[in-house]
């Protein structure tokens, strides 16, 4: 019936998370049970008061039209009421007038603050839940996929909402309601009470057999719901390859298949769930039929039929007839309300997970100042695996996997303002050393520091101010060019961004483009082109101006002339700064102090240009290839790659 029996890829930390929804409460209701009080106190006098009026009704039938007993309520002396026949007429119209309008007044009220209470605890836990999101682990992020933790901060945080205002209010309204019916029926009558209320054991045991049943259609309804959306969202964001290999039938066929199995599994819920409603209205038809049935020939025949004792009044029947169809509502909720609390009870032990979830790379508990940063960046035989760090945090890492070791004995140092150049085949591991100086990831062994430091010793903020990163794919939050280059400086004024673009020689084509600064980039910025996105990304390097810079392939996206002139920028962004970098293009380094040629992970040589060169190995074989000889280049790249 509900997500709770989908996997997720929660689940490992799930299992761990101890009464969801009792947690709930205890972490977010207090400061707000103001709201959850109000509502549930609004919530029970509107239905009580939804009880008035059949009962006056019954008490003037009997007292003001027949003439057959006094005019009396329970619970109101009778000194309080009036003794002409008209003036009770009046005197009930205006009861029962007043009775709807606290129905209506309270109805609101408890609408009103229910959901105060329940979208307040949603956003809280949205917003808990987004922070502790952007703490995890980077990686976190590359074992889950976006929609995956989209879902909690979705879905997840909107069960709860749907818990807190909607099941919860409903269950409150259904015990008043069958509490208050039932106690009204006995104080009228028990005898014929025992009549009509044979039907809610029924309802509740009808309930329970059609939750059995159709418990597991609403799971495979789920699971098919969740793959439309994953084969939607490959396909979306896969449009590019599909419109350039005119793959178009292909996917429309796949999605064509999804959205069928979709349709039919959602039939198989709903045409059990279109008996519920009938069946239940049934049985209180019968309910209705037996009262009618019993109480009709009680009143026909002036004498107690069958077993029965005592007498029957004809407002009291029609009451009874009125309450009678006041039952279903609230008992129809049942398979609502326990389906929403199970939905609940599981987003709940997902957005717990979620927050439960142990960060690794975490600021240290008594941070070392590192502030003013001299530059200095040593490694010291560091060796690293992505896999264990999966492993420690118990995912889903295989034991071959754990082994694959990324970096071994990674040693080097750049001095303040030097430039430290890696070099080597792709997938050697030349970006994975410089995610570790971030922190992105932690070694497992071996030490990175900066200035001496750990950089495990060091608050992450004060670390990744001292140093800036422009990595091979430049990501550009859709807003304006200006705001994306004074992101993570916001306070940045027009005249900063704009010598910071300069710098970066990004002033040019800004200023080309329709809206100049105010340009909207787009999502992802994909309104501008690679080279100009990297240029955008240098200027937010040059504004950030951290005294240590990581270059990854900055170059890589642009044709020579661009080429020229950003190498010009990072040449003067990389002037008095510690920098490590990362090219493809060996003519874009050849000036480096020290350049490291990387091959599976290690460090297989080391020197200036000059000193490789004079070694006649394998960066004097890259340099040949890439000076002209592209027969040469081509072997080489691929036996690297190999
Ligand atoms: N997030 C990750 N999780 C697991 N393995 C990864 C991850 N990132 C990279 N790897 C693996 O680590 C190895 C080194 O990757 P890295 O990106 O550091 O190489 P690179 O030398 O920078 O390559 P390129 O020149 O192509 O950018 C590769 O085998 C890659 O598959």
């Amino acid at each position: 019936m509900s997500s709770h029996d989908d996997e997720t890829p929660f689940d490992v930390y799930r299992e761990d998370v101890d009464r969801p929804l009792s947690r709930l409460f205890r972490e977010y209701a207090p400061g707000r049970l103001g709201w959850f009080s109000v509502g549930m106190l609004a919530n029970f006098v509107a239905r009580m008061a939804s009880l008035v009026p059949p009962l006056l009704l019954g008490v003037a039938i009997d007292a003001v039209f027949i003439g057959e007993s006094p005019y009396a309520l329970p619970l109101v002396p009778d000194a309080w009421l009036p003794t002409e026949t008209m003036d009770q007429f009046w005197f009930t119209i205006a009861a029962i007038a007043i009775s709807f309008l606290v129905v209506a007044l309270f109805t609101w009220i408890y609408g009103v603050t229910a959901n105060l209470f329940a979208h307040d605890v949603m956003h809280a836990v949205r917003v808990d839940c987004f922070q502790k999101m952007q703490r995890l682990d980077t990686a976190f992020f590359d074992e889950k996929q976006t929609g995956e933790v989209m879902a909690v901060l979705n879905n997840d945080t909107q069960n709860l909402e749907m818990f807190l205002d909607n099941a919860l209010m409903n269950s409150a309204r259904l015990l008043v309601m069958v509490g208050g019916i039932t106690a009204v029926l006995f104080y009228l009558n028990w005898q014929l009470a025992f009549v009509t209320l044979f039907a809610v054991p029924a309802m509740v045991l009808f309930t329970l057999w059609f939750m059995r049943v159709v418990e597991p259609r609403y799971v495979r309804q789920r699971s098919a719901v969740g793959r439309m959306n994953t084969r939607l969202e490959n396909a979306i964001s896969g449009i590019g390859l599909t419109k350039t290999t005119s793959s178009e039938s292909y996917e429309t066929e796949r999605v064509r298949d999804s959205s069928r199995n979709l349709f039919e599994r959602t039939m198989a819920v709903l045409k059990l769930s279109y008996l519920y409603r009938p069946g239940m209205e049934l049985l209180a038809g019968l309910a209705f039929a037996a009262t009618f049935l019993v109480g009709g020939l009680w009143l026909a025949t002036d004498t107690a039929p069958g077993p029965l004792t005592g007498t029957l009044s004809v407002g009291d029947f029609v009451v009874f007839l009125m309450l009678t169809q006041r039952i279903v509502d609230p008992l129809a909720e049942v398979s609502n309300i326990v389906d929403q609390y199970q939905n609940a009870k599981a987003s709940s032990e997902r957005v717990f997970g979620l927050m439960d979830i142990p960060v690794h790379v975490d600021d240290p508990e008594d941070p070392v100042d590192i502030v003013p940063v001299e530059g200095r960046v040593t490694y010291d035989d560091v060796t690293f695996s992505y896999d264990d760090t999966a492993a420690r945090r118990n995912a889903t890492a295989t034991e071959t996997a754990f082994e694959e070791t990324v970096l071994e004995n990674i040693s080097f140092e750049a001095a303040p303002g030097e430039t430290v150049a890696f070099v080597g085949p792709t997938g050697a591991g030349k970006s994975t050393v410089l995610k570790l100086l971030l922190r992105l990831y932690d070694a497992q062994e071996g030490t990175v520091r900066i200035d001496g430091h750990d950089v495990r010793e060091v608050a992450l903020a004060d670390l990744r101010s001292a140093v800036g990163y422009v990595s091979q794919d430049t990501f550009l939050f859709d807003g304006t060019i200006a705001d994306n280059v004074r992101y993570g400086h916001f306070e940045a004024d027009d005249e900063t961004v704009r010598e910071a673009a300069e710098a970066a020689q990004a002033h040019e084509f800004i200023v080309d483009l329709p809206e100049g600064y105010d340009t909207r980039v787009g999502e992802r910025g994909v309104k501008l082109s690679g080279g100009q996105r990297q240029r955008i990304a240098l200027a937010r390097a040059v504004l950030a101006d951290p005294e240590i810079l990581i270059l990854d392939e900055a170059t890589s996206a642009v044709d020579t002339k661009t080429e020229l002139q950003i190498q010009r920028s990072i040449d003067r962004l990389t002037e008095d700064r510690t920098t490590l970098t990362i090219a493809h293009r060996l003519s874009t380094v050849k000036d480096a102090d020290t350049i490291l040629v990387l091959e599976d992970g290690e460090i297989v040589e080391r020197g200036t240009h000059e000193g490789l060169l004079a070694a006649q190995d394998r960066y004097a074989t890259l340099w040949a290839a890439q000076a002209g000889d592209r027969e040469s280049a081509a072997e080489t790249l691929i036996d690297g790659d190999d």
